[in-house]
């Protein structure tokens, strides 16, 4: 579905994705994972044009994207919730959610109830501020904020990142069901193993900006682990 082909990025003169091959398939969920600073956002910024490559490919089923701009990478069916969420604060839960609704297919101006289904306790705070949310509760906004636009793949980085537990689990859940379900894709960058393990169907690592182990999440072994998480 996604296939990211000989990608170099740089920094201006620092190099941090080095020949990176990549293969995203359809309907899985699909967790990269690795140390801090071995370039896991990168990868994700330049999947959504908001970092310019310097070589190589990113395919979309059967579509380069690399000469698209940001804005008309999301139309194509690309969800992204972004490391620190960035939801609007200063506007309202509702006016957050509607932001997603010119993208849909369907062009329709409402919010499909769907997404209070998933997410409960944003319809009890339509009219609130996104900035007064709790942490958690901005995480779900933004994860249902990149649901409204009816995505065939959903990006996630680093979802749970100072969320609790229970919020933590509610989000596997709705990851789990909206694969399940819908046969939505998933690309989920996880440091947390108990999560990863949960909803994860496989797993990449990378290490210096290369993927260096790929296969089924249940071949996640202890000395992978050892190797390209421990700190
Ligand atoms: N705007 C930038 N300018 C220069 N270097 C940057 C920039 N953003 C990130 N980097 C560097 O690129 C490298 C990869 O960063 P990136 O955020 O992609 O890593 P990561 O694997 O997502 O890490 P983390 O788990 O900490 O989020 C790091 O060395 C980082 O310092």
């Amino acid at each position: 579905m996604i296939q990211f082909s000989q990608l170099n990025q740089k920094y201006g003169g620092t190099q941090i994705l080095w020949n990176l091959d990549l293969e995203i398939k359809e309907g899985e969920v699909t967790c990269i994972m690795g140390r801090n600073g071995v370039g896991k956002t990168t990868l994700l910024r330049c999947l959504m044009g908001l970092l310019s490559i310097h070589s190589g490919d990113i395919i979309l089923n059967g579509q380069s994207l690399v000469s698209l701009s940001a804005e008309a990478r999301a139309p194509l069916g690309v969800g992204y919730v972004p490391q620190g969420r960035d939801i609007f604060p200063m506007l309202t839960v509702e006016e957050n959610l509607r932001i997603g609704l010119p993208i849909r297919k369907d062009k329709s101006k409402c919010i499909p109830e769907k997404i209070y289904d998933l997410f409960p306790v944003l319809k009890e705070m339509l009219n609130r501020l996104g900035g007064d949310l709790s942490g958690g509760q901005q995480q779900q906004l933004a994860i249902a904020r990149a649901l409204v636009i009816e995505p065939r793949v959903l990006i996630l980085d680093e979802p749970n990142e100072g969320i609790q537990p229970n919020i933590v689990r509610q989000i596997g859940d709705v990851i789990l069901k909206l694969n399940r379900d819908e046969n939505l894709t998933v690309i989920l960058v996880e440091q947390k193993l108990g999560f990863a393990r949960r909803v994860g169907q496989s797993f990449r690592l990378m290490e210096k900006g290369r993927i260096v182990a790929s296969s089924a999440m249940d071949q996640l072994n202890d000395a992978l682990i050892k190797q390209y998480l421990a700190v």
